[in-house]
Formats: C-alpha cells, sequence, structure tokens
C-alpha cells in the first residue's frame, strides 16, 4: 500500500475530538471534492510504498496511545490490498477510527477491527457523483459528518438523513473551511440553522489552531 504520512497529533473533528492521536494517511482518492483540504493526497502514486507491518511499526515509534485515526485520501480504496491488515495491526495501539466518505462498503474483514467509521457522505456543495453505500447507515460504529458552508447545505444534511433513516444524534456538521477565519465565518453562517434542525456541530480543531497545514 502507498503511504502519504504517519504522524501524532489531536483528534481534530468528530466524535472523538481532542483524543491525542496516531494517523495513517494513505494516498489515493478518486472522488474529487471540489472543497477538498487533502488535494495532494489524491495521486495513486504519491507517498511511499510500504507494508502493511512497516506501517504499524512507524506508527507505534510515534508513542501515542488509545486512539489512531485511518485517513486520506481515501482509504478504503486499499481493501484487499492491505488495509485489512493495517487496521487489524493498528489495534494494539488502542482504538482504530476510519475516515471515510462512505462509497464502499468494508470488507468483513475490516469491519471485524474497525472501531469506528467517522463517514463524511457527499453533499451537492461537493460537486461529486458519491452515492453512500447502505452499509453504513445501519452499522452501530458509524459517526456522519456533514461539511457545510451555508444555510442550504444544513437544510439538505437534514433532509439526507431523514431520507436514508439515519438517527440524528449520529449526525454532526462541519464547517467547511481551511483557515481559523472561514471556519469562524462559517460557524457564524450555519449557526441558527443547526440549532434550527437539532443538528449537532463539530469544529475543526486543528483548523482553528494551525490552519490547513500538514501533519497537524
Ligand atoms: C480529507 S478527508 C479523507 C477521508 C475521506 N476521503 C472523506 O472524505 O471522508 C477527511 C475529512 O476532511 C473533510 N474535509 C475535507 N475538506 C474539507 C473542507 N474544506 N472543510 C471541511 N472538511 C473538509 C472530509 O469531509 C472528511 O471528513
Ligand atoms: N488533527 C486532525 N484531525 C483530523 N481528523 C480527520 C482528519 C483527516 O484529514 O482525515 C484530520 C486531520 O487532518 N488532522
Ligand atoms: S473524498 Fe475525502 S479525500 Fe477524497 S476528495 Fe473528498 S474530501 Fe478529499
Ligand atoms: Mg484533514
Amino acid at each position: 500500500m502507498r503511504v502519504l504520512e504517519i504522524f501524532a497529533s489531536l483528534q481534530g473533528e468528530g466524535v472523538n475530538l481532542g483524543k491525542p492521536a496516531v494517523f495513517v494517511r494513505l494516498a489515493g482518492c478518486p472522488i474529487r471534492c471540489v472543497y477538498c483540504d487533502t488535494e495532494y493526497s489524491w495521486d495513486f502514486n504519491g507517498g511511499v510504498e510500504m507494508s502493511p507491518g512497516e506501517a504499524v511499526r512507524r506508527a507505534e515509534e510515534l508513542g501515542v496511545r488509545g486512539h489512531v485515526v485511518v485517513t486520506g485520501g481515501e482509504p478504503l480504496v486499499w481493501m484487499r490490498r492491505g488495509l485489512e491488515e493495517l487496521v487489524c495491526g493498528l489495534r494494539r495501539l488502542g482504538a482504530v477510527e476510519v475516515e471515510t466518505s462512505g462509497v464502499y462498503a468494508p470488507t468483513p474483514e475490516l469491519d471485524a477491527c474497525a472501531d469506528f467509521y467517522d463517514v463524511s457522505p457527499k453533499l451537492s456543495n461537493a460537486g461529486v457523483k458519491a452515492p453512500l453505500s447502505p452499509f453504513y447507515p445501519k452499522s452501530p460504529k458509524v459517526w456522519f459528518k456533514f461539511v457545510v458552508a451555508d444555510v442550504a447545505d444544513v437544510e439538505e444534511a437534514l433532509a439526507y438523513v431523514r431520507e436514508r433513516g439515519i438517527p440524528l444524534d449520529r449526525v454532526m456538521l462541519m464547517p467547511m473551511s481551511k483557515t481559523p477565519e472561514e471556519h469562524a465565518e462559517v460557524l457564524r453562517r450555519i449557526w441558527d440553522a443547526a440549532v434550527r434542525a437539532g443538528l449537532r456541530v463539530t469544529p475543526r480543531l486543528h483548523i482553528v489552531a494551525w490552519g490547513n497545514a500538514r501533519g497537524k
């Protein structure tokens, strides 16, 4: 598999917000959302070739225990090519959270080792066709994060979850942002709409602290 970066940071988003964690970012994404803050991850030939065992060893060397985040790119493109071994191996460091668009259902072998799925379904603001796999609304390990930039996006997210029977307490709105200024501006823009919709909001801690810096 091709690994872009392995680093220690705080989980900046979602249900595990604020937890110290090791991040393993895999290369390659075919989805290409217009707002993507990680465009450098799209290239499938990016990063370095690494066995799952070697990636686990490097993650372990960083010394952080308790939580691991596997992300990308779209990490699930590596299913049956090492992702299952990686996620199962990383469990000796702590709980493993997989960040995914939700387009691909996990293999049973991946599902056996993943503790959380942090699924970010694509609304019309992503400008792509990326249908959600029916696996996710039914899984007890799933939390959804919808990237929103304005009131219309919040309303679209609410309609999206209602249509699919996704429980509202599993859903979070996340401000579309790459800078602290944009983060604050979008939060203010969506705040009242989130209250009206009854939807929880997750900030993006790393964006507030560092902007869109690599390795944070
Ligand atoms: C880079 S993606 C990698 C995982 C997977 N490809 C996905 O989209 O969930 C990690 C997270 O960043 C979010 N994200 C990407 N660009 C963003 C932006 N400009 N503002 C807010 N969230 C963004 C995605 O929605 C996703 O939750
Ligand atoms: N601190 C921090 N938290 C994150 N949570 C999910 C991330 C990702 O890019 O998938 C991410 C990231 O890039 N940085
Ligand atoms: S699916 Fe994730 S990594 Fe791929 S373009 Fe969209 S936000 Fe970026
Ligand atoms: Mg990120």
